[in-house]
């Protein structure tokens, strides 16, 4: 624990990094199954955005874990340290005036929602890849879902691990009709909800 630990501020602040960035702040934070589509949309999101002169930044929970993370497992303690550490990590990007784009699977509500906590009211955009489990196993580019069926990964979300879908998010993406949303349609809705709410201007 930290003690003895005093803020200090800087005279340059997040108004006027938003001002040179001509944009606001905010984190985006994708959950969903693995194979759902996270980490496509996060790509496809910040390709988009930065085309639009807007500055993004990736965090996604496979890459976080080959650095930052690399000492956390899969056991639900390690899942929530993980998402903390990424949180706040986020945090300190959307200070900076970046939109973060943070896609990890966050199976736990609670861990979302603290993470929701450490942000200003809005600032935490939550889009839930809403892919049922047969879709994504099916697609199962990894093939770590017929690991986990095979019982040679255990506590594999969805297969013999809990994954508590949003209650309440900003962004739900699903089946629309037959099939399901490509990537840059996915990214277009995203998109929107940042335009309407201001986000894509100082
Ligand atoms: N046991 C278990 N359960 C779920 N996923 C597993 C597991 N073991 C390894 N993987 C791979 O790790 C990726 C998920 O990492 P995350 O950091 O997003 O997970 S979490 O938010 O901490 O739950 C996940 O990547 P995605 O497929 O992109 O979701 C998997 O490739
Ligand atoms: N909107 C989509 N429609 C169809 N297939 C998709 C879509 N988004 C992603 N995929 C495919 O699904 C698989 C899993 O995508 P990925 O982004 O790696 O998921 P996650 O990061 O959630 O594990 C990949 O093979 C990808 O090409």
């Amino acid at each position: 624990m930290s003690t003895n630990i005093v803020w200090h501020e800087c005279s340059v602040d997040r108004l006027e990094r938003q001002r040179l960035l001509q944009q606001k702040g905010c984190v985006i934070w994708i959950t969903g199954l693995s194979g759902s589509g996270k980490s496509t949309l996060a790509c496809a999101l910040s390709r988009a955005l930065h085309s639009r002169g807007n500055l993004t930044y990736v965090l996604d929970g496979d890459n976080v874990r080959h650095g930052l993370n690399r000492d956390l497992s899969f056991r639900a303690e390690d899942r929530a340290e993980n998402i903390r550490r990424i949180g706040e990590v986020a945090k300190l990007f959307s200070d900076s005036g970046i939109i973060c784009i943070a896609s990890l699977i966050s199976p736990y509500r609670k861990d979302r929602d603290a993470c929701r906590a450490m942000l200003s009211e809005g600032n935490f955009i939550e889009v839930f890849m809403d892919i049922p489990l047969e879709v994504c196993e099916e697609r199962d580019p990894k093939g770590l879902y017929k690991l986990a069926r095979a019982g040679k990964i255990r506590g594999f979300t969805g297969i013999d691990d809990p994954y508590e879908p949003p209650l309440n998010c900003e962004v739900v993406l699903q089946q629309t009709g037959g099939d399901y949303a490509s990537p840059s349609d996915m990214a277009e809705t995203v998109i929107s909800y940042l335009e309407e709410k201001g986000y894509l201007k100082a």
